[in-house]
């Protein structure tokens, strides 16, 4: 995969460019505009603006253009960001061209609707293992895999090099599941329980939880309503229309 970039990464040394240090909401925000791009790119489009991308991955476009500044890219005036490149350096940051190996825990409700979405795949990921600790449900088959005993993630999770772990067992089991994780030697894990897990610092934990957004729709929704009802029924101020990501 090309790692052409438009002019300079930051920070290189000796003609090596360093790995840009990016704010968190930046990080966020790449596999928006990626999605958008790769949509830009099947409908046949070779370049797009910075306001025509912006648009479409939800976001202003004075923060698209700094957010992409920080990967060296600036586009061409005139012309916009050459789609196919800025594919290649979106995918190129988020190491998305290693097809990483992830396994799920907890194949409940939630577990088993993730464990039969297709989508993963096209997005860079391999769903390579499924556990579960109830042995009714090791050996049922879920998009062509089986799960498998919890007792056997460590074992499983050195033959498959999984990278990611995704827990979705009960808050109560989360932290031991997080551990085994650990000691499997999974750095990064995406975590829908609700709670707090304790890991080493080389671990990265992403978690989601929908409740906590539909607590901050719920502040937006108190905050209309208050505007609405100030005399005059002044419009609601709202900042810049942004769709933030889930987990964002
Ligand atoms: N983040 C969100 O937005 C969101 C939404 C829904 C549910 N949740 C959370 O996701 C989790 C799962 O919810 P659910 O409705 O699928 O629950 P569920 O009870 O249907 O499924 C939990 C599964 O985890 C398994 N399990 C329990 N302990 C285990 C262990 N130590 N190792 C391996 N597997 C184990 C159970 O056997 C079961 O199959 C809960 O923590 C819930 O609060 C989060």
């Amino acid at each position: 995969m090309s790692q052409q970039r438009h002019g300079s990464t930051p920070g290189g040394a000796d003609g090596v460019p360093a790995f840009p240090d990016l704010p968190e909401a930046t990080i966020a925000r790449l596999p928006e505009y990626l999605r958008a791009l790769h949509h830009l790119a099947e409908t046949g489009a070779e370049t797009v603006s910075s306001e025509g991308l912006a648009a479409a991955a939800g976001v202003n476009s004075a923060k698209l253009r700094k957010d992409l500044s920080h990967l060296g890219s600036y586009g061409t005036r005139g012309v916009g960001y050459d789609v196919a490149l800025l594919i290649d350096q979106i995918e190129y940051i988020l190491g998305l061209d290693k097809n990483r190996a992830v396994c799920l825990v907890g194949v409940g409700n939630l577990g088993h609707a993730l464990a039969g979405y297709a989508g993963f795949a096209s997005r860079g990921f391999r769903v390579v293992a499924l556990f579960d600790a109830d042995p009714k449900k090791v050996g049922e088959e879920i998009n062509g895999l089986a799960v498998r005993h919890i007792d056997d993630l460590e074992r499983v999770a050195v033959e498959e090099s999984i990278a990611i772990g995704v827990i979705a067992t009960p808050p109560g089991t989360a932290q031991a599941v997080a551990d085994a994780l650990v000691a499997a030697g999974v750095t990064s894990i995406l975590n829908f329980a609700p709670g707090v897990l304790s890991v080493p610092s080389n671990v990265d934990v992403r978690k989601v939880d929908l409740a906590i957004e539909l607590q901050i729709l719920s502040f937006h929704e108190h905050r209309k309503a208050s505007l609405t009802a100030l005399p005059g029924g002044r419009a609601p101020a709202v900042a810049n229309g942004d769709q933030e990501a889930v987990g964002s």
